[in-house]
């Protein structure tokens, strides 16, 4: 089993006209779970799609399973949930799924295991355009098991969810990692930090911490991650 799952090498993206992610280095070891932390538009969301092979304009290297992102051989071992539920309306769920499962080659008996995993068993029949908010982005969560795929991408997965749905979904990550998964979860709600093995700190394009959670506090001489945050970019900025 290779040690890291993803590593980045001075990453570099332009979109549109600016330079959006100014040469992040950074690695996802396999088998964690790390959370990708930042204020709205520091550039979690381009990160991911290069990382997905998705992001155009990428200089540096991104390497997945040891193969350049986006690389053809990786389709399949990579599960990526973006903010915007990617399942549709006119089916149920468990259409969708069977569609998706379908469509990447995965046994169908999977389909039942997903809806399990994200706690929508009693809405398996139901249409996804008559699903809730965070209904729907939990179908678009379970397209993204099925399969099983060993490097998981999240994008704002527990956006618009209840406390108890958040816990469960974290637990669920967890559970996946410990099986060998690796997952990169982006948020930016700082008390979700806590949860992850370990955190990548963004701001305006660039790294500002990339440490374990407890590291990153007692650095920070704070128990509060977001005040870590805070003293981070404090002190950035006075070593201007
Ligand atoms: N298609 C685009 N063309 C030009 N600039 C873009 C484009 N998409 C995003 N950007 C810019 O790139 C920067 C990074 O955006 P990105 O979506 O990666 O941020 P984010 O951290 O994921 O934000 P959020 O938490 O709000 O989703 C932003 O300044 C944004 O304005």
């Amino acid at each position: 089993m290779m040690k890291n799952a993803v590593e980045c090498r001075t990453v570099v993206v332009v979109r549109g006209a600016r330079e959006v992610l100014h040469g992040i280095d950074c690695n996802l070891a396999t088998g964690s779970v790390t959370g990708l932390l930042g204020p709205s538009g520091c550039g979690k969301t381009t990160l991911i799609r290069a990382i997905v092979g998705l992001q155009a304009k990428v200089t540096g290297e991104v390497q997945v399973f040891g193969l350049p992102a986006g690389a053809a051989k990786l389709r399949g071992r990579i599960g990526y949930v973006t903010q915007e539920p990617s399942v549709y309306g006119d089916l149920t769920v468990t259409e969708n799924l069977r569609f998706f499962a379908a469509v990447l080659g995965v046994d169908p008996s999977d389909v039942d295991r997903v809806i399990e995993a994200v706690d929508l068993g009693s809405h398996a029949t139901a249409r996804v355009d008559q699903l809730s908010g965070g209904q729907r982005s939990r179908a678009s969560l379970a397209a993204a098991l099925l399969g099983n795929p060993e490097l998981l991408v999240l994008d704002e997965p527990t956006v618009g969810l209840d406390p108890v749905l958040r816990r469960d979904l974290w637990d669920l990550f967890h559970r996946l990692a410990a099986e060998g998964a690796t997952l990169l979860v982006s948020s930016h709600v700082m008390d979700e930090a806590s949860r992850c093995d370990r955190l990548l700190l963004m701001r305006d394009g660039d790294l500002l911490a990339d440490d374990t959670p407890d590291a990153l506090l007692a650095a920070a001489g704070t128990t509060d991650i977001e005040q870590a945050f805070l003293t981070l970019i404090d002190r950035k900025a006075g070593a201007r």
